[in-house]
């Protein structure tokens, strides 16, 4: 089911176009200081990446068609699209930020009109890769004059936060783990990931740019997004394509740190000797594996994980590559997230049984929590991240997500302190 926005009457004709900045112009400048308030779009990470805004056109959609249906409308788009690409990299041209609904009925309980996946083509964007920095424009019928880019106003900083329970409280989630740790141990399944949400109510309408730019600044190895109300900074990315290379970062097994440099060492340590989290991590990394591999002539995935540092927590992390076989050249990055969505990191195995679990027990709409994030060009290259670390927002009110990976060996209550600390970086985003 499509819910087409800006109306096709005939093919949409887009014009864009993509000039270099000088360096100077921009002297630093972090990516996200360059938003206006109204319509912003961020993928950004450690200073380079895609903010976007205005709005040339954009697509809704919903159900179980909701990749195919935003990959027909892209190829449409771009292959209607005239563009003057001056820059030539991943990310310049044509480009549309995306978010996509984690389950297929998701979004339907929201109330929101349309559907709940959608792809948005920016009239501005402006990136950066490297000593690289452009402006590109897009516009309907002509091309648009390229606009001064310049820093906007300090946003307002979100005051008087009042954090409250979401559809279950800490108890009650306890139990739902219990619930499943029980249903493993039966031999149901292997692994399901379980979350929660946390609600934030603000004195007045948020401002994302707030906490955009303090995820950007205080998470630099993760990936801080927006897109149409949902926020945050992922470290895990679902699938990156460029130029036929696809690459993906799995993450699964976390452990809280602590403040104290040498401590969190030796966690680092008994985190990568941990069979409980070692077998949650080959689950996430064989379900991306094994996705990916019809797709691609070759893969290369590492033998063992590494030890992700992230500011809150730190993580069994493996970085999966592939090419992309000569029958599948014209596999966009969309096409791939939707062939990997949902992985093991956010939903279990074996699949089926975990989404049904989930269903069943969890108690959540996860909206578009968990599922992918990111962009695309009209290469069909771009990066598709899982909305970790996130939180939709609606006017004044927040709501915060966080899920843990459950296996046989896992202890509600160490589960709950986990996603508490998921929790943190938006938390504190909001809070400064
Ligand atoms: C589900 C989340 O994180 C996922 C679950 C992890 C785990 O259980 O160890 C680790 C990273 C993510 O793949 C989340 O942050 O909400």
């Amino acid at each position: 089911m499509t819910d087409t926005v800006v109306p096709l009457r005939g093919p949409l004709r887009l014009v864009a176009q993509s000039v270099p900045l000088a360096p100077s112009v921009l002297d630093d400048v972090p990516l996200t200081h360059l938003l206006p308030a109204d319509r912003a779009l961020a993928w950004v990470r450690d200073g380079d990446g895609i903010v976007g805004w205005g709005e040339a056109a954009r697509i809704e959609t919903s159900g179980d068609d909701r990749f195919t249906d935003a990959g027909a409308w892209w190829r449409e788009v771009s292959a209607h699209c005239v563009v003057r690409d001056k820059v030539g990299v991943p990310g310049s041209g044509l480009v549309a930020f995306g978010s996509f609904a984690f389950a297929d009925d998701s979004g339907r309980t929201r109330g929101r009109a349309g559907g709940s996946s959608v792809l948005v083509v920016p009239r501005v964007v402006v990136g950066r890769r490297g000593a690289t920095t452009w402006v590109t424009t897009i516009n309907e019928s002509a091309l648009a004059p390229t606009p001064r880019v310049a820093p906007t106003d300090e946003p307002a900083s979100p005051e008087g936060v009042v954090f409250t329970d979401g559809s279950t409280s800490g108890a009650q989630w306890e139990t739902i783990v219990s619930d499943a740790v029980r249903r493993i141990e039966a031999g149901d399944l292997d692994k399901v990931v379980l979350a929660r949400d946390l609600v934030a109510d603000l004195a007045a309408p948020l401002d994302v740019r707030a906490p955009l730019r303090r995820l950007a600044a205080a998470y630099p190895n993760c990936w801080t997004f927006h897109v149409d109300n949902l926020f945050g900074a992922t470290p895990e990315m679902l699938v990156r394509r460029e130029r036929g290379l696809v690459t993906s970062r799995v993450l699964a097994g976390t452990i809280r740190r602590t403040g104290d440099d040498a401590r969190d060492l030796a966690l680092a340590g008994s985190l990568a000797r941990s069979s409980k989290d070692l077998e949650e991590h080959e689950y996430a990394v064989r379900s991306v594996a094994d996705a990916l591999e019809p797709y691609c002539s070759s893969t290369n995935v590492p033998e063992a994980p590494f030890v992700l540092h992230l500011p809150n927590v730190m993580h069994l992390a493996t970085d999966v590559a592939g090419v992309v076989d000569a029958e599948h050249e014209s596999a966009t990055s969309l096409d791939l997230a939707a062939a990997l969505h949902p992985s093991a990191a956010v939903g279990g195995t074996p699949r089926s049984t975990a989404l049904e679990l989930i269903a069943e027990i969890e108690h959540l709409d996860r909206g578009r929590y968990a599922a992918p994030v990111g962009w695309i060009d009209a290469d069909g290259d771009g990066e598709w991240g899982i909305a970790l670390r996130s939180a939709e927002y609606d006017g004044s009110r927040v709501r915060l997500f966080a899920g843990c990976g459950i296996v046989a060996d896992s202890s509600p209550e160490a589960e709950l302190a986990e996603s508490q600390a998921k929790l943190v970086p938006v938390r504190d985003a909001l809070t400064g």
